[in-house]
Protein backbone atom coordinates (compact mmCIF):
# COMPACT_ATOMS: atom_id res chain seq x y z
CA UNK A 1 0.00 0.00 0.00
CA UNK A 2 1.77 3.65 -1.20
CA UNK A 3 2.30 5.86 1.97
CA UNK A 4 3.08 9.29 2.03
CA UNK A 5 4.41 11.43 5.45
CA UNK A 6 2.95 15.18 5.17
CA UNK A 7 5.52 16.75 7.28
CA UNK A 8 4.51 20.16 9.13
CA UNK A 9 6.58 22.92 10.94
CA UNK A 10 9.86 21.35 11.95
CA UNK A 11 9.68 18.72 9.60
CA UNK A 12 9.93 20.32 6.17
CA UNK A 13 12.45 16.65 4.96
CA UNK A 14 12.54 13.90 6.14
CA UNK A 15 16.12 12.95 7.47
CA UNK A 16 16.72 9.14 6.28
CA UNK A 17 15.18 9.17 3.08
CA UNK A 18 16.87 8.39 0.14
CA UNK A 19 15.66 10.32 -2.37
CA UNK A 20 14.95 8.95 -5.55
CA UNK A 21 13.01 11.76 -7.62
CA UNK A 22 10.42 14.84 -7.37
CA UNK A 23 7.64 15.03 -9.22
CA UNK A 24 5.79 18.21 -9.87
CA UNK A 25 2.04 17.28 -9.68
CA UNK A 26 -0.32 19.98 -11.40
CA UNK A 27 -3.80 19.11 -10.33
CA UNK A 28 -7.48 20.73 -11.32
CA UNK A 29 -7.47 22.62 -7.68
CA UNK A 30 -4.18 24.43 -8.42
CA UNK A 31 -0.16 23.80 -7.45
CA UNK A 32 0.60 21.89 -4.22
CA UNK A 33 3.07 23.00 -1.78
CA UNK A 34 5.98 21.89 -3.50
CA UNK A 35 7.01 18.86 -6.13
CA UNK A 36 6.12 14.96 -4.22
CA UNK A 37 9.38 13.58 -2.82
CA UNK A 38 9.40 10.06 -3.78
CA UNK A 39 12.24 7.94 -1.89
CA UNK A 40 12.74 5.00 0.14
CA UNK A 41 12.71 4.87 4.05
CA UNK A 42 13.80 2.40 5.86
CA UNK A 43 13.55 -0.07 2.76
CA UNK A 44 10.31 0.76 1.65
CA UNK A 45 8.97 3.43 -1.15
CA UNK A 46 7.40 6.25 0.30
CA UNK A 47 6.47 9.83 -0.81
CA UNK A 48 7.00 13.01 1.47
CA UNK A 49 5.28 16.81 0.85
CA UNK A 50 6.07 19.96 2.98
CA UNK A 51 2.79 20.97 3.90
CA UNK A 52 4.07 24.76 4.52
CA UNK A 53 6.75 24.26 1.37
CA UNK A 54 10.38 23.03 1.56
CA UNK A 55 11.46 26.28 2.76
CA UNK A 56 8.73 27.01 5.09
CA UNK A 57 7.01 29.82 3.37
CA UNK A 58 3.22 29.07 3.08
CA UNK A 59 1.47 29.76 6.39
CA UNK A 60 -1.27 27.85 7.30
CA UNK A 61 -4.23 29.62 6.04
CA UNK A 62 -2.73 29.49 2.60
CA UNK A 63 -1.85 26.08 2.12
CA UNK A 64 -3.40 24.59 -0.32
CA UNK A 65 -5.10 21.49 1.16
CA UNK A 66 -7.00 20.26 -2.11
CA UNK A 67 -4.20 20.41 -4.28
CA UNK A 68 -1.87 18.53 -2.11
CA UNK A 69 -4.45 15.63 -1.28
CA UNK A 70 -5.78 15.41 -4.73
CA UNK A 71 -1.59 15.16 -5.88
CA UNK A 72 -0.91 12.34 -3.55
CA UNK A 73 -4.14 10.35 -4.13
CA UNK A 74 -2.90 10.83 -8.55
CA UNK A 75 0.36 8.95 -7.30
CA UNK A 76 -1.37 6.35 -5.73
CA UNK A 77 -1.27 7.02 -2.59
CA UNK A 78 -3.71 5.08 0.07
CA UNK A 79 -2.31 6.33 3.53
CA UNK A 80 -1.64 9.65 4.84
CA UNK A 81 0.66 9.71 8.42
CA UNK A 82 0.58 13.78 8.74
CA UNK A 83 2.87 15.34 11.36
CA UNK A 84 2.05 18.35 13.10
CA UNK A 85 3.08 20.76 15.88
CA UNK A 86 0.69 21.81 18.37
CA UNK A 87 -0.15 23.41 21.38
CA UNK A 88 -1.14 21.62 24.66
CA UNK A 89 -4.17 22.28 26.25
CA UNK A 90 -5.02 19.50 28.80
CA UNK A 91 -2.23 18.40 31.54
CA UNK A 92 -1.17 15.37 29.64
CA UNK A 93 0.28 17.17 26.46
CA UNK A 94 2.94 18.74 27.64
CA UNK A 95 5.78 20.25 25.25
CA UNK A 96 7.61 17.73 23.74
CA UNK A 97 5.16 15.03 23.99
CA UNK A 98 3.63 12.85 21.32
CA UNK A 99 0.15 12.91 20.60
CA UNK A 100 -2.32 10.68 18.54
CA UNK A 101 -5.51 12.50 18.22
CA UNK A 102 -8.36 10.62 17.53
CA UNK A 103 -11.42 13.76 17.44
CA UNK A 104 -11.24 16.83 15.78
CA UNK A 105 -13.00 19.92 16.15
CA UNK A 106 -12.68 22.62 13.29
CA UNK A 107 -12.83 25.98 14.27
CA UNK A 108 -11.60 26.83 10.65
CA UNK A 109 -13.29 29.32 8.04
CA UNK A 110 -12.95 30.22 4.32
CA UNK A 111 -10.66 27.72 3.28
CA UNK A 112 -11.54 25.59 0.60
CA UNK A 113 -12.50 22.61 2.80
CA UNK A 114 -14.19 19.94 0.01
CA UNK A 115 -13.99 18.07 -3.32
CA UNK A 116 -17.51 18.01 -3.48
CA UNK A 117 -18.69 21.42 -5.02
CA UNK A 118 -17.73 20.84 -8.18
CA UNK A 119 -19.70 18.22 -10.20
CA UNK A 120 -23.26 20.02 -8.91
CA UNK A 121 -25.63 17.40 -10.21
CA UNK A 122 -25.12 15.57 -7.37
CA UNK A 123 -24.81 16.22 -3.10
CA UNK A 124 -22.19 13.73 -1.60
CA UNK A 125 -21.80 13.67 2.70
CA UNK A 126 -19.07 11.25 3.70
CA UNK A 127 -19.20 9.87 7.32
CA UNK A 128 -16.78 11.21 9.28
CA UNK A 129 -17.92 10.49 13.13
CA UNK A 130 -14.12 9.52 13.40
CA UNK A 131 -12.05 11.58 11.31
CA UNK A 132 -8.67 9.51 11.66
CA UNK A 133 -7.93 5.88 9.99
CA UNK A 134 -8.40 3.28 12.49
CA UNK A 135 -5.95 0.91 11.28
CA UNK A 136 -3.77 3.88 10.48
CA UNK A 137 -3.65 4.78 13.57
CA UNK A 138 -2.96 1.59 15.25
CA UNK A 139 -0.28 1.05 13.49
CA UNK A 140 1.26 4.24 14.55
CA UNK A 141 0.56 3.70 18.44
CA UNK A 142 2.44 0.49 17.62
CA UNK A 143 5.18 1.74 16.52
CA UNK A 144 5.43 4.45 19.41
CA UNK A 145 5.69 1.57 21.47
CA UNK A 146 8.03 -0.21 20.04
CA UNK A 147 10.24 2.84 19.76
CA UNK A 148 10.00 3.10 23.16
CA UNK A 149 8.61 6.96 22.54
CA UNK A 150 5.77 7.52 25.77
CA UNK A 151 3.04 8.75 23.42
CA UNK A 152 -0.54 10.06 24.15
CA UNK A 153 -3.03 7.70 22.52
CA UNK A 154 -6.19 10.00 22.01
CA UNK A 155 -7.59 13.19 22.22
CA UNK A 156 -9.11 16.32 19.97
CA UNK A 157 -7.06 18.53 17.72
CA UNK A 158 -9.07 22.09 17.48
CA UNK A 159 -8.00 23.35 14.12
CA UNK A 160 -7.94 26.80 14.50
CA UNK A 161 -7.05 29.45 11.22
CA UNK A 162 -3.94 31.09 12.05
CA UNK A 163 -1.71 32.30 11.45
CA UNK A 164 -1.59 33.81 14.92
CA UNK A 165 -1.86 31.91 17.51
CA UNK A 166 -4.97 32.09 20.00
CA UNK A 167 -5.89 34.44 22.97
CA UNK A 168 -6.16 32.95 26.43
CA UNK A 169 -10.33 33.04 26.11
CA UNK A 170 -10.25 31.42 22.58
CA UNK A 171 -7.97 28.18 24.65
CA UNK A 172 -10.45 28.62 26.94
CA UNK A 173 -13.76 28.10 25.10
CA UNK A 174 -11.75 25.06 23.58
CA UNK A 175 -10.71 22.92 26.72
CA UNK A 176 -14.38 23.83 27.55
CA UNK A 177 -15.53 22.37 23.82
CA UNK A 178 -13.23 19.17 24.43
CA UNK A 179 -10.07 20.07 22.54
CA UNK A 180 -7.09 18.74 23.86
CA UNK A 181 -4.56 20.03 21.44
CA UNK A 182 -4.97 23.04 18.96
CA UNK A 183 -2.91 23.44 15.74
CA UNK A 184 -4.06 25.52 12.36
CA UNK A 185 -3.98 22.78 9.64
CA UNK A 186 -5.48 19.96 11.47
CA UNK A 187 -8.80 20.96 8.78
CA UNK A 188 -9.44 20.76 6.13
CA UNK A 189 -6.62 18.30 5.44
CA UNK A 190 -8.21 15.04 7.41
CA UNK A 191 -11.57 15.59 5.42
CA UNK A 192 -10.13 16.12 1.87
CA UNK A 193 -7.88 12.66 2.73
CA UNK A 194 -11.51 11.18 4.15
CA UNK A 195 -13.39 12.56 0.80
CA UNK A 196 -10.61 10.99 -1.45
CA UNK A 197 -10.73 7.62 0.74
CA UNK A 198 -7.33 7.94 1.28
CA UNK A 199 -6.23 6.92 5.34
CA UNK A 200 -5.73 9.49 7.26
CA UNK A 201 -4.26 9.80 10.98
CA UNK A 202 -1.99 12.43 12.44
CA UNK A 203 1.18 12.29 14.53
CA UNK A 204 1.08 15.81 16.60
CA UNK A 205 4.23 16.88 18.19
CA UNK A 206 3.20 19.22 21.31
CA UNK A 207 5.41 22.75 20.83
CA UNK A 208 4.24 24.52 23.33
CA UNK A 209 1.62 24.82 26.17
CA UNK A 210 -1.19 26.84 24.36
CA UNK A 211 -2.23 30.41 25.33
CA UNK A 212 -3.10 31.13 28.63
CA UNK A 213 -2.34 27.13 30.23
CA UNK A 214 0.77 29.08 31.75
CA UNK A 215 1.38 32.51 33.15
CA UNK A 216 4.14 32.69 30.17
CA UNK A 217 3.43 34.30 26.69
CA UNK A 218 4.52 32.07 23.53
CA UNK A 219 8.17 32.30 22.38
CA UNK A 220 9.05 30.95 19.28
CA UNK A 221 12.45 30.00 20.85
CA UNK A 222 10.63 28.19 23.07
CA UNK A 223 8.14 26.19 20.17
CA UNK A 224 12.31 25.54 18.14
CA UNK A 225 13.41 23.94 21.24
CA UNK A 226 10.36 21.81 21.99
CA UNK A 227 10.10 20.85 18.25
CA UNK A 228 13.87 19.84 18.25
CA UNK A 229 12.81 17.17 20.98
CA UNK A 230 9.56 15.95 19.83
CA UNK A 231 10.75 15.80 16.01
CA UNK A 232 13.52 13.08 17.18
CA UNK A 233 10.93 10.90 18.69
CA UNK A 234 8.95 10.88 15.36
CA UNK A 235 12.07 9.68 13.28
CA UNK A 236 12.37 7.37 15.80
CA UNK A 237 8.51 6.17 15.56
CA UNK A 238 8.38 6.28 11.79
CA UNK A 239 11.81 3.84 11.63
CA UNK A 240 9.08 1.55 13.52
CA UNK A 241 6.16 2.71 11.44
CA UNK A 242 7.47 1.87 8.07
CA UNK A 243 7.94 -1.56 8.02
CA UNK A 244 4.40 -1.78 9.44
CA UNK A 245 2.58 -0.53 6.44
C1 LIG B 1 3.75 28.55 16.09
S1 LIG B 1 3.92 27.21 15.06
C2 LIG B 1 2.35 27.21 14.30
C3 LIG B 1 2.31 26.40 13.05
O1 LIG B 1 2.79 25.09 13.37
C4 LIG B 1 1.79 24.16 13.07
O2 LIG B 1 2.01 23.74 11.74
P1 LIG B 1 1.82 22.24 11.25
O3 LIG B 1 0.47 21.80 11.72
O4 LIG B 1 1.95 22.27 9.78
O5 LIG B 1 2.96 21.44 11.91
C5 LIG B 1 0.50 24.94 13.24
O6 LIG B 1 -0.60 24.30 12.63
C6 LIG B 1 0.85 26.25 12.62
O7 LIG B 1 0.78 26.20 11.23
O1 LIG C 1 -0.37 27.08 20.36
C1 LIG C 1 -0.58 26.77 19.18
N1 LIG C 1 -1.73 27.12 18.54
C2 LIG C 1 -1.97 26.78 17.26
N2 LIG C 1 -1.11 26.10 16.52
C3 LIG C 1 0.04 25.73 17.07
N3 LIG C 1 1.06 25.04 16.56
C4 LIG C 1 1.99 24.92 17.49
N4 LIG C 1 1.59 25.54 18.64
C5 LIG C 1 0.35 26.04 18.40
Amino acid sequence: MTAAIIGGTGLTSLPGLEITHREVVHTPYGEPSGPITHGVLHGKEIMFLARHGYGHTIPPHRVNYRANIWALKHLGVERVLAVAAVGGITEEMSPGRIAFPDQIIDYTWSRQHTFFDVDLTHVTHVDFSYPYDAQLRAKVVEAAKRAGVDAVNGGTYGATQGPRLETAAEIKRMRNDGCDIVGMTGMPEAVLARELNIAYATCAVVANWAAGVTAEEISMEEIGLNLEVGMQRVRDILGELVPLL
